[in-house]
């Protein structure tokens, strides 16, 4: 206390109301000189301050590596989106163009998730039968997004245009739903893998449930309302043990934060289509794998590190029992997906009234054919012509679950979905893709 007095005493020159304020009297020279000292300090500090509102307006952080915004924030962005990004012409005419389908009877389809890895596929089946498709993708950081450009480039050379945008944009969504008449919408954006849960458990929610909550917002008080078809995922099974896994089967035994959020929106959707009269169709998809897949997964990753030399761990059960996944093939999952599309009724409802009851469905996509870990290992070590450096582990609790193995029945008769891609098959076509798109790149960024 007695060592602050010195600095704290001349506030006691001060007096409390500022109108009363009687300055000493100083010559004209003091007072020229003391308004040259405050003119620089109050400038520096306005400058200071408006260069810090504009550098967090013009940069706001990426949406899905961060914590969820505050609504306020948000707000702030959508403003901000709509003043900087939306406007023009040209944009508006690339949206349009890409929503408008040059088939008769051909959908228009707002794909979220364009430049993940069903999301790109999908778009690009879509667009070649006819279908108008536009894309909406954040471009997040959560893998390498040197190759999401890469699907984007092949998105545009397919006449898709994907929209750099989150779909927790409220703002966003609903210019492109007055631009564009969507008919369906695709819903693959979402926060993916199991393990990455432990690590950034809010990512899961921002995106696979504020983001879908407030997708369905804007679907639902579209006016026709779209029909919507979205991943659900074979991690809502979670500690079922009942094989294979059927629609009918216990979901409410997640394993992960991420099989939690997928279950959520299991139900979500069910209370939409409930209030709402929007058409809903789930689709759990069994580990997809293939050309353009994903980094974070196991068969991508071995691949990269079994080339490196590099050892792999491959988790065990009690009892020395490898685990095991349903692996499917990008393509039977793609065909799954536009089955979906196509056999959906209508939504009843529009603008956010409901007119009658609405289809409400979920389906299995899965192979039918669970494969080992260490098998899988073996199909890439034969595919790659290099022995792997394996380390055998007890799986860590990481919200992987044991086996997933799909009962399909149920997809085959309301579908006519039919996978028809092995592992073996599947791995080589997804290596030949791997070593061309990595060996043509003279330095890998992932
Ligand atoms: O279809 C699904 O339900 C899910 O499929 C994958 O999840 P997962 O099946 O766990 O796929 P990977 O992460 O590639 O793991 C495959 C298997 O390899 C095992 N693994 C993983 C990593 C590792 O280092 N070693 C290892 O043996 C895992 O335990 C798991 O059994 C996706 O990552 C999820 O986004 C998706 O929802």
């Amino acid at each position: 206390m007695t060592q602050l007095k010195p600095i704290l005493s001349h506030l006691d020159s001060i007096p409390s109301t500022p109108g009363k304020f009687k300055s000493e009297k100083v010559s004209p020279f003091n007072t020229t000189f003391n308004r040259f000292r405050l003119v620089p300090r109050f400038t520096l500090w306005s400058l200071v301050s408006l260069l810090a509102v504009l550098f967090f307006l013009f940069f706001p952080s990426p949406a899905n590596n961060a914590a969820p915004d505050s609504p306020a924030i948000r707000i702030k962005r959508r403003n901000l989106q709509n003043s900087v990004s939306l406007v023009g012409s040209k944009w508006e005419n690339r949206v349009l163009a890409s929503g408008r389908p040059s088939a008769k009877e051909g959908f228009s389809v707002l794909v979220t998730g364009a430049v993940g890895f069903v999301g790109t596929h999908v778009s690009v089946a879509l667009k070649k039968r006819g279908d108008g498709v536009v894309g909406l993708d954040n471009f997040n950081s959560y893998y390498d997004t040197g190759l999401k450009k890469a699907r984007n480039a092949l998105l545009e050379k397919s006449g898709i245009f994907v929209v750099e945008g989150d779909i927790n944009d409220a703002a966003l969504l609903e210019k492109l739903f007055d631009l564009v008449k969507f008919t369906h919408v695709m819903h693959l954006a979402a926060q993916a893998g199991v393990r990455y849960a432990m690590k950034n458990p809010l990512s899961y929610i921002h995106s696979n449930v504020d983001g879908f909550v407030n997708l369905l917002e804007i679907c639902k008080s579209s006016n026709p309302q779209p029909i919507v078809v979205w991943a659900s995922s074979s991690s809502v099974y979670g500690l079922n043990s009942k094989v294979p896994f059927s629609e009918k089967d216990r979901t409410d035994r997640p394993a992960s934060l991420y099989a939690a959020t997928k279950k959520a929106g299991e139900e979500i959707a069910h209370s939409y289509n409930h209030i709402y009269g929007l058409s809903i169709t789930g689709l759990r998809f069994f580990t997809v794998y293939g050309p353009w897949g994903r980094p974070d997964m196991a068969y991508y990753f071995f691949t990269k590190d079994i080339l490196k030399g590099k050892e792999i761990k491959i988790y065990e059960e009690v009892d020395h029992v490898t685990v095991a996944r349903d692996f499917t093939y990008i393509d039977d999952v793609v065909k799954g997906c536009l089955a979906a599309l196509d056999t959906a009724q209508k939504s009843t409802g529009s603008g956010g009234r409901k007119k009658g009851a609405a289809q409400l469905r979920i389906y299995n996509l899965g192979n039918t054919t669970p494969v080992p870990i260490g098998r899988l290992v073996s199909i890439l070590e034969k595919l790659l012509k290099t022995k792997a450096k394996k380390k055998v582990l007890p799986m860590p609790r990481n919200g992987d679950v044991p086996f997933t193995h799909a009962n399909i029945t149920l997809a085959r008769e309301e579908l006519g979905y039919k996978p028809s891609t092995d592992l073996e098959a599947g791995l080589k076509k997804f290596v030949k893709w791997y070593v061309g798109y990595h060996g043509s790149k003279k330095k890998s960024s992932w």
